[in-house]
């Protein structure tokens, strides 16, 4: 059976004079046939964290903890993984990434074609069958062959998308790193989007959503892990953190939701470079006390000292 468990993980990265401590000891399985939705405020390190599962970090970060990625028998960490292996093993081949925004993640200069192209001639697609190849799988995401022979200025945001997914299911990995992946994208190409993610994992694969839309997530999500400044803070069944979340934060983020209060958390997370001692959400929460002052351990599937009990309004 696939899956990738994720134990300890944490990414730091040395800047003059700081340090920018990114992600905090995260724990997390993902499994095939289902979608972990990463959700969380801009900044708060969900884009570090899955750059870390595939070696994609800058040399100034620093990573500890584990990575197994479980794929047919063969267990493979992929925190301690050469550059050479990450390469040949798991980039594109177990793990596809669909990059945030990806109408700016194509180069410009080159037709969607020549980058598809590419990418399964990277795959190792014998060179006969690269143009079929292509085809194919344009035609299995929803876009006309000649749609490749655009350039990215000439598709639309939605046509992007659709690329970006042809290019990150190329070799058919079982598991999906999507990075915000409707960024820029209005409501109806969101819905469209996440119904294509739900797809994805109900024919098997395993899907991280990383987004900070929680409307988007409830579409697609059977999981939501809840991030503030680095660390999970609540991690469960979606439709449980949607209706009776526990962790303050995790019901600040339910109730900003223009369908929900619509009422912002108040305050700003905390620089990643000074992380309060104890919780690093105490100064913006309504329930923080003295206990907050040190550091909860994530328990039942929150880490609060005043985990939130019973019916919300
Ligand atoms: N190379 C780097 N050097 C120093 N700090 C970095 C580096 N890359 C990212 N960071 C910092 O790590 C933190 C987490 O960034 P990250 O991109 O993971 O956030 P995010 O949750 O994906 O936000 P968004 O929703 O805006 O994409 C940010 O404070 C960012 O400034
Ligand atoms: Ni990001």
């Amino acid at each position: 059976m696939n899956m990738l468990g994720v134990h300890g993980l944490t990414v730091s990265f040395r800047i003059p004079g700081a340090t920018v401590r990114a992600v905090s000891d995260a724990d997390f399985e993902v499994r095939p046939g289902r979608c972990l939705a990463l959700v969380g405020e801009s900044g708060c390190g969900k884009s570090v964290l899955a750059h870390a599962l595939l070696g994609l970090l800058p040399g100034n970060a620093e990573v500890s903890g584990q990575a197994w990625l479980e794929q047919d028998g063969d267990p493979l960490e992929l925190l301690g993984a050469s550059q050479a292996v990450l390469a040949r093993k798991v980039r594109g081949r177990s793990i596809g990434l669909i990059p945030q925004s990806p109408a700016t993640h194509l180069t410009p200069v080159r037709t969607a074609r020549a980058q598809l192209e590419e990418a399964l001639r990277e795959l190792g697609t014998p060179a006969g069958r690269v143009r079929a190849g292509a085809d194919t799988l344009a035609e299995r995401h929803g876009l006309r062959p000649a749609d490749l022979d655009r350039y990215p200025h000439e598709l639309s945001g939605g046509m992007a998308q659709r690329v970006a997914n042809a290019m990150a299911l190329a070799g058919d990995p079982w598991l999906l790193l999507a990075d915000e992946p409707t960024g820029g994208l209005d409501r109806p190409l969101v819905d469209r989007a996440m119904a294509s993610l739900r797809e994805l994992c109900d024919e098997g694969r395993a899907v991280l959503l990383i987004t900070h839309d929680l409307r988007a997530a409830e579409k697609v999500a059977d999981d939501i892990a809840v991030m503030y400044a680095g660390r999970l803070v609540e991690l469960g069944p979606a439709a449980g953190i949607l209706e009776r979340p526990r962790h303050p934060y995790a019901a600040g983020l339910v109730d900003a939701q223009p369908d929900r209060a619509f009422v912002p958390i108040p305050g700003m997370p905390p620089e990643l470079t000074r992380l309060p001692a104890g919780c690093a959400f105490a100064p913006r929460c309504p329930s923080a006390s003295a206990a907050c002052q040190t550091s909860p351990a994530m328990s039942d599937g929150v880490a609060c000292h005043h985990v939130l009990e019973g019916e919300r309004a």
